[in-house]
């Protein structure tokens, strides 16, 4: 059945949650190993079990609170009912330039066989290399034995990043590291041929700009912040803005530089939204952030006749916590930090502390490690949900990373 339109979508970051997108995290996990860790994005090798409890976990937090969770890994076996969806996705498995026609044939030959769950299940979890039955070819006798034909997809659990709803449209993004480019094409696939999501209007698209959702914030109903750093470019700021101005999903985008490195990849690894008009930052950046506001150029919403030709007009840089209250409409932000003492916040940021999934206004969920962060965020009269992520917290990731929120009722 196709959810009515009203279901879908979000305006910011702290409307009431109802509808959410995870992924619990299955083989794809097992796949992990010392040597190719570093290449997958993991900063470990997690206890695949226990990271599958604490994911149940923080799903049990959201449907208490009365959040509809959808799975990522069941709406793709749904899709691949689908043998439009089927050939798109098979299509993206093998398009890989590391594998000769003999291979890239037998590989796709062998997808093509699987039953929707099974070819689900491979496509997240990859194909390794002695897993395929029949010839290979010469390409995959030159392979490294530990190498994976199609590889899997561990970040898969950090469903913010592969899609981003803005208003009641929704942004496929372009991901920057090799490990998650195929992520994408399970987002595309799942939102172009899924009937819950039939009739969506999609916002961008994977061969655009490199645009991650954790860079995306929804500060307020019509005012986005993007971060440009490690993942997303400028010109995937750009890009969105544009978008979002031509319909009139947003009238600001606040472009948000941030250090191109791994302990700050994303916008939302130093700083997300805990009320209308309070932020949790990171406090070694908290007061050097800077942002770029940019709006649509004179003439307005009369001249966007093309999503990506809309004028621009672009201020700045200026301190980002005045800008981001200007463009919201408040006199300040009110800035929560992660405590005063240095080696403690930056540990706690590393730990994912400032990455929190807000269910409502003043209602976060939180990585229960993080206990200055939590205890700072009590103290400024948050709720915050606990939730484990020992094993979870290896791919550098907190709740807000691991969910996408499809569905959040307006401010
Ligand atoms: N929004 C986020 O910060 N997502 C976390 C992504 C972690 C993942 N291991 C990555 O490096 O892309």
């Amino acid at each position: 059945m196709t959810a009515p339109a009203a279901a879908r979508g979000a305006t910011s970051e702290v409307g009431p949650l109802r509808t959410v997108l995870l992924h619990r995290p299955g083989p794809e996990l097992r796949r992990l190993t010392p040597r190719n860790n570093d290449q997958l994005l993991f900063d470990g090798v997690p206890w695949v079990r226990r990271a599958q409890e604490e994911h149940d976990a923080f799903a049990a937090e959201l449907t208490a609170r009365g959040v509809e969770v959808l799975y990522l890994d069941r709406l793709l076996a749904e899709v691949l009912a689908d043998p439009a969806a089927r050939a798109e996705l098979v299509t993206a498995a093998v398009e890989d330039p590391r594998l000769g026609a003999t291979l890239k044939r037998t590989t796709a030959a062998h997808l093509a066989d699987l039953s929707p769950e099974d070819l689900a299940r491979a496509l997240v979890a990859g194909v390794a290399h002695d897993e395929l039955p029949g010839a290979r070819g010469l390409s995959w006798e030159l392979m490294a034995r530990g190498d994976f034909v199609v590889p899997p997809l561990p970040n898969l659990l950090f469903t913010r990043d592969s899609s981003v709803w803005v208003g009641d449209q929704v942004a496929v993004t372009s991901l920057a590291m090799p490990a998650r480019h195929r992520e994408s094409t399970i987002t595309a696939a799942v939102y172009a041929h899924h009937p819950r999501f039939a009739g969506a209007e999609q916002l961008y698209d994977a061969s655009l700009e490199h645009l991650e959702g954790g860079d995306v914030l929804l500060l307020a109903p019509g005012v986005v912040a993007v971060g440009v750093g490690e993942r997303t470019t400028p010109g995937g700021a750009e890009r969105l803005a544009r978008r979002v101005f031509a319909r009139r999903l947003a009238h600001t985008v606040l472009v948000v530089p941030i250090a191109q490195q791994r302990a700050t990849m994303h916008l939302d690894t130093i700083a997300t939204m805990v009320d209308v008009d309070a932020m949790l930052v990171y406090p070694a950046v908290a007061g050097s952030l800077a942002a770029w506001t940019v709006t649509a150029g004179e003439g307005g919403a009369a001249r966007m006749a093309d999503d990506d030709t809309t004028d621009l007009v672009v201020r700045g840089p200026a301190p980002f916590l005045e800008a981001a209250a200007a463009a919201m409409g408040i006199d300040r932000l009110r800035v929560i930090d992660t405590g005063l003492d240095p080696v403690t916040a930056e540990r706690e940021q590393w730990d994912d502390g400032n990455n929190t999934l807000a269910v409502a206004p003043r209602l976060a969920v939180a990585y229960e490690r993080n206990t200055v962060t939590n205890a700072a965020l009590e103290a400024a009269g948050i709720e915050v949900v606990r939730i484990a992520g020992s094993e979870l917290g290896s791919g550098r990731g907190g709740p807000r990373c691991m969910s996408c929120p499809v569905a959040r009722d307006p401010l």
